[in-house]
Parts: C-alpha cells; sequence; structure tokens
C-alpha cells in the first residue's frame, strides 16, 4: 500500500551550475577582462559601421519642367553629438518607356539640415517651410519659407505664443492650405502663469518687475498631467494657424482644453463653401494615459471652421474674435485619426483603431472608413460612416490578414482619384497595399512572392517610390511601374534603381554578403478548444543565418530575438544592430508569438490574460521548432528583448533555467506589481494580467497585486516545483512526487534607462538584485540620459557592443 508520505527528493537546478562557475576564483575573471579588453576594441570598430548605416525615411517627388525630380530625407546616427544627423538628397528620375526602365541621377552630395526638425513642401512643390524647435525654454521656434533658390521669410515664434511644433509622429501636423497663404500646425500651448514671490517672500499678482538678483522667484504652480512616456514637457497639443506672408500667428478658439489637438489638415476648397480645419483629438482632462504606442486612447476626428481674414468672411466684423464652435465627426465610433481628404473632396477618410480602445489592448488591428464631406461645407450633427476596410478577425491563409498602419502620406491617390495606396504590415512583412474606393478591391502592390518589407515613400504620378529591405540587406530605394491588365486591374513591375549613394562599407557588404533568412511557420503547442479560430494558427518566426555554417555543417550559436508591445511585430525588414550580430557569428530567431501586429484580431486578442505563459510558450515552441530542424545547437541559444520583450526574456531564463547560455534584457517588465503604481500606462498591467478592462482602478487591491507578481517574472527567479518522480525511482514505493528548487541561472545583461516613464528602472534593478542574492552572474549599464526605447546613438551602439562581447563570452565565439 502506497503511503500518505508525499516525499521528497530535492534537486536544486540551476545554483549547482552557478556555483562550479564562481569557483574558478578571480584569476579567471582577471583573464576574461583581458580578452573582453580585446574584443571591446575589435568589436566597437565593426559596430561602428552598423550604427552608422542611414535610414530612408521621407521622400516627395517634384514635376518640374524637366521632368520629376526626387527629394529624399535621411537621417545618420552622429555618435560624437548623440544625435541623428538628418540630410537631404535630391536627384532627377529618368524613365525609358520602351523597355520600362527608370533612373534617378542624384545629386552628387547630399546636404545637411543642421538643426530642421520638420520640411514640409507645399502642395505646389514651389515653397518649402523648414520648422525649427528651440532647445531650450525660452528661445522662439523658427519658421523658414524656402524658394527654389533662396530663404523668402523667416519667422521666429516666441514661447509666449506657443513651444515647439509636435513632429512626433503621432500629434504631429502640418499642413499648407490649396493656396498657399497659411499653415496649420500643432504646437504645445504655453504653459499656465506660474506664482510668483518677491524678495520678501509675498506672493505677487504677476511677475512685473520681478528681479532674480533681489531674491524674487517663479513658483512651480499646479501640476498639469503630461502625455507620458516620451512626452516629457508635452502637456497640451494646441492648433496654431500662421500666415506664411505676415508671419502672424492665431491661436485656434473653440478647441477645449479638454482636447489635445494632433495631424490637423484643411478641408478642400470650394468657392463660397467655408473653411475647416479638420484634425484627430484625445480626450486629456482627466487622466492623461501614457500615449506612445497606446492606440487605445480614445480619440475623434473634429472640425472646426477656419475665418479666412486675407479671404474676407462671412461673419460679421465684431464677431471676429469669437470661436466657432467644434464639431465631433466621429462620435459612434471610440477611435478616429489620420483624417485625409478624397482627391474630389467628396469623402473624408479616417483610421480607427476601435478594436484597440473598445478592448483595451494596447494596439490592435484597425480599420479605415469615410464620411461624406458636404460641398456646400454645412456639416451636419450626424454623419453616418461608411466602412471602407473592416476589422480582420482570422483570415483564410494567402488572404489579407487585417489593417496594421502607422500613418497615411499626405498626398496617397493614384490619378484616378479613387485609388489609395498605404503600407502595412501583412503577417511579418511590411506591405504596399492598393485600395480602391469605388470597387472596394484591396491587392498587394508590392510584390506577392516577397519576404522583404516594403514602404510606400511618395507617388510619382501612378508610380511608387518605395523602400524595401530585409533582415540581410540594407535599405534600398525601388520603383514600382504601374501596369494594367486587359480587365484593367493594376499591378506594379518593380526595377531597381542603380544608386552608387546608397552603397554601405566594405564591412557591412561583407559581414552581410552570406548572410540568408527564411520566415518559418511555427505551429502552436497546448491547443485548447477555447481559443479562438485565428488563435489556433502557426504563429512565425524569422531565421538569419550564415550560409557558411550550412556548409560546414555546424550551428552557429543562435540569439532567440523577443519583440515588445506585446501588440507590436518584428518585421522582416532591416536592423542595423542585429544585423551586426548576424555579421559577427550568430543566426537569429526573431519570434513573432500570438498578440503579434499582422495576424488578425483573434490571434491578437488570445494572449491578454496569459502574458508569460502563452508567449514564453510560443517562444519555446519556436526555439524547439528551430532544434528540431537543425537550425539551432540547443547548447548555444540565447535570448535578448526588451520591455515586454524583456518580460518574455526574464520570464524565459526562469521558466526554462535550462536553455539559455546568455540573455540580455532592455528595460524589462520583470514586476507588473511593482510596475502598476509608478508607469504612465497602469492600465496596461491590469489589460494583460487580466485581459479585460473592467478591473482597471487607481488603487490596485492585494488581490490585484498577488496576480501581478505571480504573473511577473520575479516569481520564477526560485521556486519549488512538485513533479511526478521518473520511472527508474520506482523501488522507493513510498516515495512518488520529486521537489524540485527552479532557479535561474542564465547570466544576464541588463541595458536600463533612467528616464524611462513607461517601465521604470526600479523593475530592472529590483530583478538584478534579487539575481544577485541568488548568485547569478549579472552584468548592468544605465543610461542616465535615456528613456524606453535606449536608442540614442551613444547607447545603441554601447547596448549592442555590450550584448556581442557578453553573447561571445558565453557561446565562446
Ligand atoms: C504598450 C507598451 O509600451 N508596452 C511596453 C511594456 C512595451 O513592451 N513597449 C514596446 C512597444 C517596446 O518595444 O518598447
Amino acid at each position: 500500500m502506497m503511503s500518505d508520505c508525499i516525499l521528497v527528493v530535492v534537486a536544486k537546478v540551476g545554483l549547482q551550475d552557478q556555483l562550479t562557475m564562481d569557483s574558478y576564483g578571480t584569476d579567471t575573471v582577471k583573464e576574461l577582462d583581458q580578452t573582453s579588453e580585446e574584443e571591446y576594441a575589435t568589436q566597437s570598430k565593426l559596430i561602428k559601421e552598423f550604427i552608422t548605416i542611414p535610414s530612408i525615411d521621407k521622400a516627395w517627388i517634384f514635376n518640374s519642367g524637366s521632368g520629376p525630380q526626387a527629394m529624399v530625407a535621411m537621417s545618420q546616427a552622429n555618435l560624437l553629438a548623440n544625435k541623428r544627423r538628418k540630410f537631404m538628397l535630391s536627384g532627377h528620375i529618368s524613365k525609358e518607356s520602351s523597355n520600362l526602365s527608370v533612373n534617378f541621377h542624384w545629386a552628387p552630395f547630399p546636404v545637411e539640415m543642421t538643426g530642421a526638425s520638420a520640411f514640409v513642401p507645399s502642395p505646389s512643390g514651389l515653397k518649402l517651410l523648414v520648422v525649427r524647435n528651440p532647445d531650450d525654454k525660452e528661445s522662439p521656434t523658427k519658421f523658414e519659407i524656402w524658394s527654389s533658390s533662396h530663404l523668402e521669410k523667416e519667422f521666429h515664434i516666441p514661447q509666449k505664443v506657443h513651444g515647439s511644433v509636435y513632429v512626433d509622429g503621432w500629434f504631429e501636423g502640418i499642413s499648407w492650405n490649396s493656396d498657399e497663404t497659411c499653415v496649420a500646425y500643432v504646437a504645445e500651448e504655453p504653459s499656465l502663469p506660474k506664482p510668483t514671490f518677491d524678495h520678501l517672500g509675498y506672493y505677487t499678482k504677476d511677475n512685473v518687475g520681478l528681479d532674480k538678483d533681489i531674491g524674487s522667484w517663479k513658483g512651480q504652480g499646479d501640476w498639469e498631467e503630461e502625455w507620458g512616456e516620451a512626452y516629457a514637457g508635452k502637456r497640451q497639443p494646441a492648433l496654431f494657424v500662421i500666415n506664411v506672408d505676415s508671419g502672424e500667428v492665431e491661436h485656434i478658439k473653440g478647441v477645449p482644453r479638454s482636447i489635445s489637438v494632433g495631424q490637423v489638415v484643411w478641408s478642400p476648397s470650394s468657392k463660397g463653401s467655408a473653411k475647416y480645419l479638420v484634425f484627430a483629438g484625445w480626450l486629456g482632462d482627466k487622466r492623461k494615459f501614457g500615449i506612445k504606442y497606446c492606440y487605445n486612447r480614445p480619440c475623434s476626428i473634429y472640425a472646426i471652421k477656419f475665418r479666412d481674414a486675407s479671404a474676407g468672411s462671412d461673419e460679421p466684423k465684431d464677431n471676429a474674435k469669437e470661436a466657432f464652435p467644434i464639431h465631433n465627426l466621429t462620435k459612434s465610433i471610440s477611435s478616429g485619426f489620420s483624417p485625409l481628404f478624397s482627391k474630389d473632396g467628396k469623402f473624408l477618410l479616417f483610421l480607427s483603431a476601435k478594436t484597440a480602445v473598445d478592448s483595451g489592448a494596447h494596439w490592435g488591428t484597425e480599420s479605415l472608413h469615410k464620411i461624406n464631406w458636404p460641398s456646400d461645407g454645412k456639416l451636419s450633427e450626424s454623419t453616418d460612416i461608411v466602412d471602407l476596410i473592416p476589422v480582420v478577425n482570422c483570415a483564410d491563409d494567402g488572404c489579407f490578414p487585417g489593417l496594421y498602419v502607422t500613418g497615411l502620406l499626405s498626398d496617397p491617390w493614384l490619378s484616378d482619384g479613387h485609388t489609395l495606396m498605404l503600407s502595412s504590415y501583412w503577417h511579418s512583412c511590411r506591405v504596399i497595399l492598393s485600395l480602391n474606393m469605388l470597387s472596394g478591391e484591396l491587392s498587394r502592390a508590392s510584390p506577392n512572392d516577397s519576404d522583404c518589407s516594403w514602404s510606400v515613400l511618395a507617388l510619382d504620378g501612378d508610380d511608387i517610390v518605395a523602400v524595401c529591405s530585409s533582415p540581410v540587406s540594407v535599405p534600398e530605394i525601388k520603383y514600382g511601374k504601374k501596369v494594367v491588365d486587359p480587365a484593367g486591374r493594376p499591378s506594379w513591375q518593380w526595377l531597381d534603381i542603380p544608386n552608387p549613394i546608397f552603397k554601405s562599407s566594405e564591412k557591412v557588404t561583407s559581414g552581410l554578403s552570406s548572410l540568408e533568412f527564411k520566415i518559418l511557420k511555427v505551429p502552436v503547442s497546448n491547443v485548447s478548444e477555447c481559443l479562438t479560430k485565428g488563435a489556433k494558427k502557426p504563429i512565425e518566426a524569422i531565421y538569419v543565418s550564415s550560409s557558411k555554417s550550412k556548409e560546414n555543417g555546424i550551428c552557429d550559436p543562435l540569439v532567440v530575438i523577443v519583440h515588445g508591445g506585446p501588440h507590436s511585430v518584428a518585421p522582416c525588414s532591416f536592423s542595423k544592430t542585429l544585423a551586426y550580430l548576424s555579421s559577427i557569428g550568430y543566426s537569429l530567431l526573431i519570434v513573432n508569438y500570438r498578440g503579434s501586429l499582422g495576424f488578425g484580431e483573434d490571434a491578437l486578442q488570445s494572449l491578454p490574460g496569459k502574458v508569460g505563459s502563452q508567449d514564453v510558450n510560443d517562444v519555446l515552441s519556436a526555439v524547439d521548432h528551430a532544434v528540431e530542424m537543425g537550425l539551432a545547437d540547443p547548447s548555444r541559444i540565447t535570448v535578448l528583448g526588451g520591455s515586454h520583450g524583456g518580460f518574455l526574456t526574464t520570464h524565459l531564463i526562469g521558466q526554462a533555467p535550462n536553455k539559455f547560455v546568455a540573455a540580455a534584457a532592455r528595460n524589462p517588465v520583470c514586476n507588473l506589481a511593482s510596475m502598476v503604481g509608478i508607469t504612465d500606462i497602469p492600465d496596461w498591467c491590469f489589460f494583460e494580467a487580466y485581459g479585460d478592462q473592467t478591473h482597471y482602478t487607481e488603487a490596485p487591491s492585494p488581490e490585484d497585486m498577488s496576480r501581478f507578481h505571480q504573473m511577473s517574472p520575479i516569481s520564477h527567479i526560485s521556486k519549488v516545483n512538485t513533479t511526478p518522480l521518473p520511472f527508474f525511482f520506482d523501488k522507493f514505493e513510498d516515495i512518488h512526487l520529486m521537489i524540485l528548487l527552479v532557479q535561474v541561472k542564465t547570466p544576464t545583461l541588463f541595458l536600463l534607462g533612467t528616464m524611462d516613464l513607461r517601465v521604470p528602472i526600479s523593475n530592472g534593478i529590483q530583478y538584478v538584485r534579487a539575481l544577485k542574492e541568488k548568485g547569478v552572474e549579472v552584468k548592468v549599464l544605465v543610461f542616465p540620459n535615456d528613456n524606453h526605447p535606449l536608442d540614442r546613438p551613444q547607447t545603441d551602439y554601447e547596448s549592442f557592443l555590450n550584448i556581442a562581447v557578453w553573447f561571445n563570452k558565453y557561446c565562446k565565439l
């Protein structure tokens, strides 16, 4: 008969190996230090070549008498200044219609745009607006208007009118009107007046005559909420219009302070009808949650009439200072942004992230909509919203998986006036799509058989100027020539642009030359019946390796890369730092686990409530799959991730302590229980832990805290697992359970930013201390002036230099 006693073989997994490693003693450490000195020197030369590869950011096409001209905005890390250098390259496009060839005749050198925050060409291409934001809180914002040959006007807008113009890609909107007399834009509203105290310490009503030298001072005043991570000092994006002739700036009244304004455009001009400024607005009166990467913040499309003083007004003169009413055009939907007018001005299109707002996920599958725009300019109170691209929950294999767009071109229309070109994620790739607004037909304009990532930069009539890259090829400009099939359907024939200007350095070219990549389909494990159809489909992992390793039959060490979010995606595109790691001899496995963008809403929504388990298992499935396929040597696997990817990294070393020989975590989420009280997105902690929005509160209960702790990597630092005894213990009749002390043992490098408002540094530090307490080897780099992305040039450089040296040490490279 079996005894009641449940006992007990104690096995320590992890710590034992650690003790052995420690026992090498100080000489070994010294030796390693000398080796790493040399390694740092060697690696620093190579990583510099990668970090300084330029990026292609934007492009414009202008039609002059001598044919189309391209202007390409590029940027490059300036390591010494720890900033990005921006420059502009111009070229003339020549086309041979007979043989479908195209050539760009580039100017011999690009021109650096020192200190420029934004460039916005006017619709005719005859003027260029350059905005220069101040570096401090005293200097003015500068607006320059350039013609083809010289600076026409320059205006300095003092801080008492507004602060910096938003150039953040989110609230940002800088828009010329059609007759090129005015520019509408979004800038920081001046802060509320601060109380002042005189030299006797008495409150004074105004600051007239305040003199710091005799001891008077300005108080702090009331705290005003900001927009969180990456928005330090940004509280109130507001709407302004500058007259580019006189330099007069108007702060558009009528928009309540409860609305933060962004993405402004002008309504179409038709004679006699009212002119409107149309924009996206986010409510931020009570509580401003962090907005960076968070599409779940409710927003609407608004319109407000613009009184054009120069054109004469339909309003009585004495009303001239009164505000017009503001119209919410998208009341019936929880999210509307990126307003865009159709070419004929009859429709207003907009994107929506209603799946994100309604569910609580920070990003979700998007949809595209339109409303009618009245030809007489008389806006009605209720507007019918028509779906152009609906949300996709689960797509059939090979079919459109849903819309994942980060922004639209200012003029994305083909010459027919109803075909819209845009870029979106499609599984692990970014693709270019064309949408015929009349027929509703949506198709892929970038090549169907390409596993690279494509983005539309600009349109040259019906042809496309795009940028294309892959994990093993640097971004290149491609030209898509439109061809029409007999049924009238367009497609694009893609041509390479011979462009010596974009050539990479010798070291980069040779580092990338032997690399290959493929996208693996990985079946998910433990598929339960309660999962939706789309959540049972295989995930994707991008595998990058050197062709040489295949020839030798020996696997290179592997870096498993896990993206953050979690509702984000690691696209199959060029990354300087990952390309650097592959060029020094690592294979990469970049895992798009369920919850990622690009795979439909079912798969995305399967993760919330199961973070730390479903996503961890998906990554482990991908690793096992790679090992089974002979693509990875199980004894040399490392893992790297930031933010939620750092959450996964630290979960993986806790839940699978024998799998990874080294790890690197960048601003990782290690303890949701301590993050929730100090992050700019406490709602994210609740949503990802519970899977719905109902649990969110500013005052978490002990039950909430317990759930957060239990779902966090910190709970896996060291834990007791019980497991049935293996068969060879059968002879011990009374002992049928084994208790295992499972403990993290993977040497881990931490890269932390002191200014991070999203995952404050204390989260990483607490985990580091807990690892040290258990004797796990750790190394910590803290970047005092960095926030969440750790992407300033010197930080990026030092981070990946150390990641390489750290991984080399444990993979014996
Ligand atoms: C919504 C969000 O910011 N979540 C963080 C925890 C995160 O993982 N961020 C991602 C986008 C990142 O890569 O930083």
